[in-house]
Formats: structure tokens, sequence, C-alpha cells
């Protein structure tokens, strides 16, 4: 598995949070009034101790969630008051993500994995397959595409998930705890990826427990 470049977000976006708060049905708040704001080029780690909201505030941050209060701006533009399948416009064109456990679907194959978020905004499917197949190439994924993800590695499935979250060149990338349960050397991989999408101009977002993948971020928010 080589060190390689991984492409670049089609477009640059700017992410912001402003006084974000969430509780699930009538719970305390998981968030409370939390605010931030992530540029292009740049690639935050968001850490705390487990049960303290990471994932939530991913979700939130990615349109998967509403806040009770507050509001999450994409490109400036809040999304509060966007419908239900406006937002999820906005998330299929905005946002790629890398989910726990990469999350794959066990019932498709690899290539339709990787393809699925490119079809469901409506990509030409040739096109996307091409995108799909390059991305995995890339990221030394040498297997039959029409394989399932039952039947792949940890570090595979990862990669795969990388593949996916990547396949719309989305300016905004965010990733839960993408380096979790891989070996040295596909998180090296792992991490190289994602810094070097960031610095292809990406809004890259990390949840992470990893003290090495933090302190490989540009900065740290401890929740
Ligand atoms: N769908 C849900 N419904 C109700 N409560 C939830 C739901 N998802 C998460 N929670 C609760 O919200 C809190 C925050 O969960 P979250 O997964 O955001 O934390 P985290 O910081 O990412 O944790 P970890 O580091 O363990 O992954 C936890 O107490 C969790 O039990």
């Amino acid at each position: 598995m080589s060190r390689v470049p991984n492409g670049a977000p089609k477009s640059c976006m700017t992410l912001a949070a402003r006084d974000v708060s969430f509780a699930y049905q009538r719970r305390e708040p998981i968030v409370s009034q939390w605010s931030a704001e992530f540029v292009p080029g740049s690639m935050t780690a968001l850490t705390g101790p487990s049960g303290r909201g990471k994932s939530t505030l991913l979700y939130l941050l990615g349109l998967m969630l509403r806040p009770a209060s507050g509001d999450v701006l994409v490109d400036g533009e809040p999304s509060g008051r966007l419908s239900d399948a406006r937002r999820a416009a906005l998330r299929a064109r905005a946002f790629g993500f890398v989910f726990q456990d990469a999350a794959l679907d066990q019932t498709r194959t690899l290539i339709d994995n990787v393809t699925e978020p490119a079809l469901y905004r409506g990509d030409d499917r040739i096109r996307a397959a091409q995108r799909g197949r390059a991305l995995l190439d890339r990221f030394g994924v040498d297997l039959p595409s029409d394989r399932k993800p039952g039947q792949i590695s940890g570090g595979q499935a990862q990669r795969i998930a990388l593949s996916r979250a990547l396949v719309t060149e989305p300016p905004i990338l965010l990733a839960d705890e993408p380096t979790g349960n891989l070996d040295p050397v596909t998180t090296e991989f792992v991490v190289c990826a994602l810094r070097d999408y960031a610095r292809a101009g990406g809004v890259v977002v990390v949840v992470t427990h990893s003290i090495a993948l933090a302190a490989r971020c540009d900065r740290e928010l401890q929740l």
C-alpha cells in the first residue's frame, strides 16, 4: 500500500456552528450553545471523553440531526430553516461521511457501496463507477469489486468507507473515528489521505480518541 494523492474537493466551502444546542428526546442537553468555524484547507479533531457528544456534534454539523436551537451554516448559508428535502440535497452536495466502523451496507457489493452517494446525488452511473474504481485503486483496495463487505478486513473496509466519502469530491469531509481498530500501516494511510484532502482545500473534521491523530490535525476542539 503506497502513499498516493487522493483527489481534491470540487469546490471550497466553509462550515460553521452558531450556538448549537441539542438533546435526544427529552433528555439532558448533549450539546449546549456550541460554536466553531471550519475553513477550507483545515483539519480539525473533535476530542473528549466517551459519551460527551462528539458523534452527535458531527451529525449536527453534517445536517443529519437538527439543532434544538442555534444553527449550522454551510458556506455562510443557515441550514436551520431548510426543508428536509433541501437539507438532504445540500448534504449530498457538500458533505462526505466516514461513519464509525466504516458502516458499509452488507447487502451491496463494494463498488455499489462506494458509488451510492454519487448516485443518490444524481451523478451518471458510469462516471460514478469510474471515480469509485479510481479511488479504490488509489487506496490500494485490490479486491473484486463485486465482493460484499462481509468478506473483507477491517482495514480494507475503512479504505472503502473513505472512497465512498470522497466519491462526490465533497468540500466537507466528516469522519467518525476513522482510525479506530486499524493497524499502524492502515492508520497512517488513512491519516495521510485525510491530511492530503485538507491540504487540497477540503474542510476535514475528525472525531477521535487517538492522541496521535489529534496531534496530526491543525487544531483540536475538546468537548
Ligand atoms: N440516538 C440516540 N438516542 C438517545 N441517546 C443517544 C443517541 N445517540 C447517542 N445518545 C447518547 O448521547 C450521548 C452522546 O453520545 P455520542 O455518541 O455523541 O458521544 P461520543 O462522545 O461520540 O461517545 P464515544 O466517544 O463513546 O463514541 C451518550 O450518552 C449516548 O448514550
